[in-house]
């Protein structure tokens, strides 16, 4: 099946500085695909290329088979991009501002405005429809940048932090909209932050360091490559641990331990070094990494 977005040797300097080195990336149809890195990764370049707003030094990007540059006008309405930088427009109320982007794809007609409705409701607007977007608060501000992206029905919908300055319960219904846009058949993609929120939603996952790509796999396969697991202990004396505890012990906050134990270690060795380190044990937690545990590791290891 041809890829949502297809990266062929993407390459973007900026003078000296390469903000993307020779990506080739493949974002399957249908996925909801995590675009991770530190600040300063390359993650925006990738969406605004994928935009086709930025002049590449090498290398192309396809959307659905099509060239973001030689088919531009044709990409732009299979892609629907929600920007990081926020929108402060003095002069259009946000239904207004919906219409004319409506308007670029040629949309109008009942059909149209019932969508625009059902996106003001969706995305808590209804009530700021007639309220001109610089009156708005910088989270209100993103869910308009959000409905713009939507209002052509694209095929594959791009969010730069979607979230960032978003209240908890809006962001709560921002997802619950994602995740049924993604059920009805849209390819997300998605950079963000919150690692949480990343772990929760997205199938497949990208960690881009330093404009290279460091790894893409399924979430499921990232994870269980992971070579580590984390032991919390709560014990009520902090007495002196024994070498192979010692050398795992990552944290400790009063009486509660936590250790990076390798996966391969079985639990009953565990359990004897926690008896000779003569532990009060008055609970353990075993957990698995999380998304956050893993693409810390991966990307410490390149800093290192
Ligand atoms: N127009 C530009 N001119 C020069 N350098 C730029 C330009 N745009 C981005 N850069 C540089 O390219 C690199 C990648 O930036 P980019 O905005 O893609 O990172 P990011 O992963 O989106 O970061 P963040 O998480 O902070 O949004 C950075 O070093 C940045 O300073």
């Amino acid at each position: 099946m041809t890829a949502a977005v297809s990266f062929q040797r993407v390459r973007k300097c900026y003078g000296d500085l390469c903000a993307l080195k020779e990506i080739t990336l493949e974002i399957p149809q249908g996925s909801f695909f995590g675009l991770l890195g530190h600040n300063g990764a390359g993650k925006s370049t990738m969406i605004n290329a994928m935009a086709g707003l930025v002049n590449l030094t090498h290398g192309c990007i396809e959307v659905l088979g099509h060239d973001v540059v030689r088919e531009y006008r044709h990409t732009r309405r299979l892609l629907g991009v929600v920007p990081q930088e926020l929108i402060d427009e003095p002069f259009f109320s946000v239904r207004e501002l919906l219409r004319i982007q409506s308007g670029y794809f040629g949309l109008r007609g009942r059909a149209q405005a019932a969508w625009i409705d059902e996106l003001l409701e969706r995305l808590a607007l209804t009530d700021k429809a007639d309220v001109k977007t610089h009156q708005l608060s910088g989270g209100m501000k993103r869910r308009v940048l959000i409905a713009m992206a939507l209002v052509h029905h694209p095929k594959v919908l791009v969010l730069d932090e979607p979230t960032a300055g978003v209240d908890v319960g809006l962001r709560q219904s921002l997802w619950a909209f994602a995740q049924e846009l993604h059920a009805q058949g849209m390819t997300i993609v998605l950079t963000t932050h919150y690692l949480q929120e990343a772990e929760a939603l997205c199938d497949r996952i990208a960690i881009i360091d330093h404009g290279e790509l460091l790894t893409v796999a399924s979430k499921e396969e990232l994870l269980a490559a992971h070579p580590w697991r984390y032991i919390e202990l709560e014990t009520n004396e902090v007495a002196e641990l024994c070498s192979e505890l010692s050398a795992r012990l990552e944290q400790r906050q009063g009486d509660l331990l936590r250790f990076r134990v390798e996966r391969d270690v079985p639990m009953a060795d565990f359990l004897d070094w926690v008896q000779r380190s003569h532990l009060d044990v008055k609970d353990l937690r075993s957990q698995r990494a999380s998304l956050e545990q893993v693409f810390l590791s991966l990307t410490q290891e390149t800093h290192t």
